[in-house]
């Protein structure tokens, strides 16, 4: 009796159900559709390149046994697959594949951690020639990850949003308006900007983290069916180690695909371990193709995360990748006062300009700084003031004021000449205000590494050639004028480091 593709499937299928975990048939086998038998050939059509790999790595035995039960030792398996470019501006097409196999008698199956390690992913499948054919999805393939994630080790799980992170209590600046701003793009529609993967680089303690969470505490607020997973790298590296030691591999990808919203954090954790990587890029795809969003912070730019993929690398160009500065005077300032509304903390305004001068180098040292002095006050009790802010930061002030910056530098010459900072940098022709810019200027020259350009920015957008105009009035200034020189030495007393 001649058989059709549709029944040899269908009994395939009950040998592969009696063989395998009912939520894996359901991920990895109800996808499926077959659509041609021919010489004792089944053809099965997978949703990508990717279901086909974890087929053949993780059930090849099992799918082995259903078609050597249905068509015998000579019976074969294609698979018809979305190939995917690795390319953003190629479409995916369709490829036949046969499976590695021949369908045989069954086996004792490889275990999953084996089949990884002996990983055929990289193999000649990828290589085939493509036939130009529709692209093949099928969206009931991802299942309720709610559901998924009862009969999923629950350890993946285990990392997750901290809802104190919010837009709301993240300061914008100059340092962060692109990322934040990209981020809540995606907050708002994830999966569907063109920001997918959001990929956020930044050093240490400048908001990464406190950003990618509040994107997932954004989504989930206001989509909560959607399934929302933030893990960090070295996280998600244990977790895979873990399934190989386990065989769980499976189970550790079908939690994975499930994801709607993947936030990994510190990805540069990934650098030079390859098997993860591996599964990383499997997953990436799979999410990326299925229209998930994905998000990723590093503690470097893409193009100095030595020891990744450069395939992995390419696939994080195809969203945006937006970095975050240091906070300059004014935002440190906003943080501050931020964080004092949170805390219910009360301190003097001039305590509050001391901080925010003297901390310059990440907000997470500008918190604890605060948490150190809240808690020196309460110890005392003794309130806040500016005496005591400078004792119990005298380590970290000193350090700190032996880099004199262009803030420091322009508030000391703009409380020097009892002027305001504004005006400072404003447009104004007064001689008075021309004068303190100009020495302002010249010791941004002095005491700091930017260059002509930079100064002149930071000085109401003035160009270069301003800069260089003011260093030299003042210089002569210093030569021709004995009151002026004794300011200027009165002033270098405030950039000299003690
Ligand atoms: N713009 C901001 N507004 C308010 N708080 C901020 C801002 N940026 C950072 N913070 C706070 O600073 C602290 C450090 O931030 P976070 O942990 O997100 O930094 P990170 O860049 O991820 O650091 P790491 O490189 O160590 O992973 C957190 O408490 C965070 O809430």
């Amino acid at each position: 009796m001649l058989k059709d593709c549709r029944t040899v499937w269908a009994n395939c299928l009950r040998v592969i159900k009696a063989n395998i975990g009912e939520q894996s048939f359901r991920t990895w086998f109800e996808p499926i559709v077959p659509v041609q038998l021919h010489n004792n050939v089944l053809i099965i059509q997978v949703p990508s390149q990717f279901f086909y790999e974890w087929l053949e790595e993780h059930y090849v035995d099992v799918l082995k046994k259903g078609i050597y039960q249905e068509l015998g030792p000579e019976g074969r398996l294609e698979y018809s697959i979305v190939v995917d470019q690795g390319n953003s501006q190629n479409k995916p097409r369709t490829v036949n594949i046969p499976t590695s196999r021949k369908a045989a008698a069954p086996t004792q199956a490889a275990s999953p951690a084996a089949a990884i390690a002996a990983s055929a992913l990289t193999g000649s499948a990828r290589n085939v020639a493509a036939a130009a054919a529709a692209p093949v999805s099928n969206p009931d393939m991802l299942r309720n990850p709610f559901e998924a994630t009862k009969a999923i080790d629950r350890n993946y799980v285990k990392s997750q949003l901290n809802n104190t992170y919010s837009f709301e209590n993240y300061v914008e600046g100059d340092c962060n308006r692109l990322a934040r701003s990209a981020g809540l793009a995606v907050a708002n529609k994830p999966g569907t900007t063109s920001f997918n993967p959001l990929m956020v680089y930044g050093g240490v303690g400048l908001g990464k983290t406190h950003l990618v969470q509040a994107i997932g505490n954004h989504i989930k607020a206001t989509s909560p069916d959607k399934f929302v997973l933030y893990v960090s790298a070295e996280k998600f590296t244990n977790q895979f180690i873990e399934s190989l030691r386990n065989n769980g591999v499976q189970d550790f990808a079908n939690f994975y695909l499930l994801v709607d919203i993947l936030i990994l954090d510190d990805v540069q954790f990934l650098s030079g371990k390859d098997k993860t990587q591996e599964m990383f890029f499997h997953i990436f795809n799979h999410l990326h193709q299925a229209g998930k969003q994905i998000v990723m912070t590093s503690d470097r730019p893409p193009r100095d995360l030595n020891g990744l993929e450069d395939r992995l690398l390419s696939r994080f160009k195809w969203g945006l990748t937006a970095d975050l500065q240091s906070p300059d005077f004014e935002t440190r300032m906003a943080i501050i006062q931020n964080k004092m509304e949170q805390d219910g903390i009360d301190i003097p305004p001039q305590v509050v300009e001391y901080l925010a001068h003297s901390v310059n180098t990440n907000v997470r040292e500008l918190e604890g700084v605060l948490i150190s002095l809240v808690a020196q006050s309460s110890l005392n009790r003794r309130e806040i003031d500016l005496e005591m802010a400078k004792q119990a930061l005298r380590h970290i002030i000193e350090e700190v004021e032996a880099e004199v910056n262009l803030d420091f530098i322009q508030k000391t010459v703009a409380e020097y000449f009892s002027i305001s900072l504004d005006l400072l940098k404003a447009k104004t022709r007064k001689k008075e205000v021309v004068t303190a810019r100009q020495v302002a200027m010249y010791f941004a020259k002095e005491h700091t590494s930017h260059s002509l350009k930079s100064i002149g920015f930071h000085f109401g957008g003035r160009d270069h050639s301003t800069v260089i105009h003011s260093v030299q009035t003042v210089s002569d200034l210093i030569d021709s004028d004995k009151n002026f020189r004794n300011t200027i030495v009165d002033l270098r007393k405030k950039f000299v480091k003690k």
